[in-house]
């Protein structure tokens, strides 16, 4: 049997209240809650975030995007900055994916225990002289607004709103620009934007151009083809900022012992259009031992489904075998 979630659109402008108290809270809360333990995945409307920054962060990364090969490859780092296309594999035994990213990182921060280094800039003359500040000033908006979610989220659990706090402590989250040229219509079948995964960290925040593509598949029993689900782009108003695709990665899941769903989704691009996206991984601290929650293991029978692991030894190890599986399917 097939079975289809719906994806609420939460409207959370009650975050633009500087300090709101958990009633303030609790109706989002509840609302997010319900999208948890069901879909993985919600979209929020009438958030922080501003909304000519965010045209302006989709306009700068179309420009880099659009540069000649050798200028993109001159900001390839580690991990941080350009990855060309194919350079990985979301999910296993499956060609490369069609997709070229620019990670950045935290500025003037590199974590070399992870193989990942500091943040690359492109020096290409034709590129506008603010698209570092630019870039930097969409990753601090995007992650302050994560924090504010972290707190929705720890309500939502009947914990205090500053749980999750502590390992939010040196947060070292990545905002990924993403770029998909169209799939022809006959290699849709194999070759995909983005395979089929689960994100690694806590939760992803991502911005999704008017393009489509982004699908769940609600069981993550792959076999069954007819499951995915699309997570359509919602419209807002002009001059609203626009919404953003939240989900759930491992990390929560295994904090809430399976409570919350670090659901499976790729990205297929059939529309015959360029696709541009933004994430944002928001993983706080990669020294944190993430371990399920008390209260969680209680409220989900009593038995701990999930062991203790380390943050960067998650992370890390997914993102080795991502690159290892587009090295055995090329
Ligand atoms: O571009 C998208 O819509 C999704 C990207 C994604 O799933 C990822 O980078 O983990
Ligand atoms: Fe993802």
């Amino acid at each position: 049997m097939t079975v289809s979630f719906v994806i609420p659109t939460v409207d959370v402008s009650v975050l633009r209240n500087p300090s709101p108290s958990p009633s303030d809270l609790a109706p989002i809360a509840a609302q997010i809650r319900s999208a948890c333990t069901t879909s993985g995945f919600f979209q929020i409307t009438n958030h922080t975030m501003d909304a000519a920054l965010v045209a302006k962060a989709f306009e700068y990364s179309r420009k880099f995007f659009s540069l000649p090969l050798d200028s993109k490859l001159a900001a390839k780092g580690q991990m941080n900055g350009y990855e060309p296309m194919g350079a990985n594999a979301a999910a296993k035994g499956t060609l490369p994916d069609a997709k070229e990213s620019y990670f950045v990182g935290e500025e003037g921060r590199s974590m070399s225990d992870m193989g990942i280094g500091g943040n690359v800039w492109p020096t290409d003359p034709s590129l506008p002289e603010d698209f570092k500040s630019t870039i930097l000033a969409y990753r601090s908006q995007v992650q302050a607004l994560s924090f504010k979610l972290y707190s929705v989220i720890a309500l939502s659990l009947d914990l205090r709103a500053d749980f999750f706090d502590e390992f939010l402590k040196g947060d070292a989250s990545a905002a990924r620009f993403l770029h998909y040229p169209p799939t022809p219509q006959d290699a849709g079948g194999r070759q995909k934007g983005i395979g089929a995964h689960t994100d690694y960290g806590g939760l992803t925040l991502l911005i999704q151009d008017g393009v489509g593509g982004l699908q769940i598949h609600p069981t993550g029993s792959l076999d069954d083809d007819d499951a995915w689900q699309d997570v359509p782009p919602v419209t807002v108003p002009s001059g609203a900022p626009p919404a953003i695709v939240c989900n759930i990665g491992d990390f929560l899941q295994l904090w809430t012992n399976g409570l919350y769903r670090s659901t499976v989704h790729r990205v297929i691009n059939l529309s015959g259009k360029e696709r541009y996206s933004i994430a944002y991984f928001a993983n706080g601290g990669m020294d944190n031992e993430v371990e399920p929650i008390e209260k969680c293991v209680e409220l989900t029978g009593g038995k701990k489904l999930f062991e203790k692991v380390t943050a960067k030894k998650h992370i890390f190890g997914r993102f080795k075998q991502s690159f290892a599986d587009a090295q055995k399917s090329t």
